[in-house]
């Protein structure tokens, strides 16, 4: 007799800088989701899809839980998370070995209860002492009624069948929802605007305050390859010479790395225009979050 299959949603959570982009496209076996040294780099849900001969996953890479910034940005963020994890069959609450703090704490309150909740303790190959482990682990198991724990390392792939495993048997039995060539429902723009994005936040993420999103206004392929419009919307006039650098140069070094990446990923030559605009108080305006694209 033929096996069943399964298919679900999997919500990947947990404090910034844990590994939770890692994760999934370590799992996923593609880079859709950018992944950086900095806290909170993901501010979007993202689907990506694996499918196996018996199952497919489709997870949820939720943005960082917010505790540090006010306003609506923040409260949607959180409400993003929570809607997550009503919505998903599987939760994995990813930690990191051997480091537990209060941001980890403050997600614990949104875990479902019950047998769909995993503990995904990650960078398992970055601890030094592995004994401290069981310890570790135990004083996380009391706090939370996990369905399983799993230590692994997404930068190695240390465990992942194991993990993947776990979850496959919390999956409901269903068809696949998702073509099995999808890589992510979000589209090749998104990620596009998501290189240029994470440019910004390594090169000059710590001078920027809160709020800059990157809008693709332009997308026109012919027979030398794409031309990409894409413009970076920003806060205040005085954000504009922190984007820019001495004489351009930090724009230049941003389009130029962005433009790199987006070869790569399209397989194709890329002309990236990178301009910026200023759009007073939007990171703490819903409606105008909306309309960039956040909801
Ligand atoms: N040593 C080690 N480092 C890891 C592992 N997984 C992720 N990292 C590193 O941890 C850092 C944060 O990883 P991300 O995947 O961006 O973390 P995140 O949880 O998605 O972060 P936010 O987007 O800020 O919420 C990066 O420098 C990763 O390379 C792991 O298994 N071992």
């Amino acid at each position: 007799m033929s096996q069943a299959f399964h298919c679900g949603f999997v919500a990947i959570v947990g404090r910034p800088n844990v590994g939770k982009s890692t994760l999934a496209n370590t799992l996923i076996g593609s880079k859709i989701s950018i992944v950086s040294r900095k806290a909170q780099t993901t501010r979007h849900r993202i689907h990506g899809v694996l499918t196996r001969e018996h199952e497919q996953f489709v997870f949820v890479d939720t943005p960082g839980f917010q505790t540090r910034h006010g306003g609506a940005m923040n409260r949607m963020m959180n409400r993003v998370v929570t809607q997550a994890l009503a919505d998903v069959d599987v939760v994995l609450h990813v930690v990191e070995a051997g480091k537990w703090s209060a941001g980890d704490a403050q997600l614990l309150p949104l875990l479902p209860k019950g047998d769909k909740t995993l503990l995904v303790v990650n960078k398992v190959d970055a601890l030094k002492d592995k004994n401290a482990m069981f310890a570790y682990v135990s004083k996380i198991m009391a706090l939370h009624p996990y369905a399983a724990v799993v230590p692994v390392s997404a930068l190695r792939g240390v465990q992942l069948e194991n993990l993947l495993g776990e979850v496959a048997k919390r999956l409901p039995e269903g068809e696949a929802m998702f073509d099995t060539e999808a890589l992510t429902d979000r589209s090749v723009r998104f990620i596009a605007a998501e290189l240029v994005r994470e440019k910004i936040f390594r090169l000059v993420g710590d001078e920027l305050p809160y709020g800059c999103t990157v809008v693709i206004e332009q997308w026109e392929e012919n027979d030398k390859g794409v031309r990409i419009a894409a413009c970076i919307v920003v806060e205040r006039e005085t954000h504009k010479p922190i984007l820019l650098g001495t004489g351009g140069a930090h724009m230049k070094r941003i389009a130029s790395e962005a433009r790199q990446d987006m070869e790569k990923l399209l397989d194709k030559s890329v002309f990236l225009d990178v301009y910026i605009k200023v759009r007073k108080g939007w990171s703490d305006r819903e409606g105008a979050l909306r309309e960039l694209g956040y909801e």
